[in-house]
């Protein structure tokens, strides 16, 4: 499914956080969201899940906008994956990734063996399965963050929006996680400070200061000039010895 932002500004309690944004994901991409502190990518992830609403502009799903979907019909297509999700219920690591199943609940569609199904792959997918009895507020931070990713796959999105997911995971789990994501067919934003691991995606995006400055395949965004200017370092594009694309960050400026 297609995901568009149309000239899209946010503000919240007069601060303007994002300008006049436009961009497109196609169906199946994955978009890469990168820029600095403050820049504006857990807003504008917010803002594609359809939680701010915008003061301009608009975001639309398949062409349709957002704002005119139903909460259940947003549920069942989008997922959001947040930097700091928390939970203060007392739920079992099941029971979260559960959660997910939600929006395909109604009083004429109970829980059934397929729901089931589906929570296992999830919980299997992000490695939990081992876990799935412990009660959430026993996680490491990692672990909860991989339960949230599980109760996004649980919902079967057609869009995933991931905002900074590799926080707090080990480095195998964020290889697994990325790799996790490489793979699915769905269209996916996601949001990075790990510039390296940002050379992955189809796409990159450069917020700064709450506007877009760039966007484009990672080699053409990720210049030295754009690292200078937007992150203040000083880095070497290099290759490592696989060949594959590297950045070599050297000073901040
Ligand atoms: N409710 C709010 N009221 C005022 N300012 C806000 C509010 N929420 C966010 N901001 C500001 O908006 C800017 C963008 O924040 P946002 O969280 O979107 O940035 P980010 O790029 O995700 O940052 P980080 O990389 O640190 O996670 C920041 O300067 C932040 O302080």
């Amino acid at each position: 499914m297609s995901l568009s932002v149309h000239a899209l500004s946010v503000r919240v309690h007069r601060a303007q956080l994002l300008h006049d944004i436009t961009l497109e994901v196609a169906p199946g991409e994955c978009l890469g969201l990168i820029g600095p502190n403050g820049s504006g990518k857990s807003t504008l992830m917010r803002s594609l899940a359809g939680l701010l609403r915008p003061r301009a502009g608009e975001v639309r799903l398949q062409g349709q906008p957002l704002a005119r979907l139903s909460a259940r019909t947003r549920a069942q297509r989008i997922a959001l994956v947040e930097q700091q999700a928390d939970t203060t219920d007392r739920l079992r690591v099941r029971e979260a990734v559960e959660l997910g199943r939600t929006p395909y609940l109604s009083p004429l569609r109970g829980w059934s063996p397929q729901d089931d199904a589906r929570v296992d792959r999830a919980l299997a997918a992000v490695e939990m399965t081992a876990l799935a009895d412990r009660l959430w507020h026993t996680l490491s931070g990692g672990e909860q963050q991989r339960v949230h990713i599980a109760r996004a796959l649980a919902q079967d999105p057609e869009v995933l929006l991931l905002d900074e997911p590799t926080n707090h995971l080990d480095i195998r789990h964020q290889l697994a996680l990325l790799a996790l994501v490489r793979e699915l067919r769905i269209t996916r934003v996601i949001a990075l400070h790990d510039l390296n691991q940002a050379l992955g995606c189809d796409r990159l995006a450069l917020l700064d200061g709450g506007r877009l400055r760039a966007i484009g395949r990672p080699e053409e965004v990720l210049t030295e000039a754009a690292l200078r200017r937007h992150f203040g370092v000083g880095a070497i594009r290099t290759t490592d010895p696989s060949g594959q694309p590297a950045l070599h960050f050297t000073h901040a400026l």
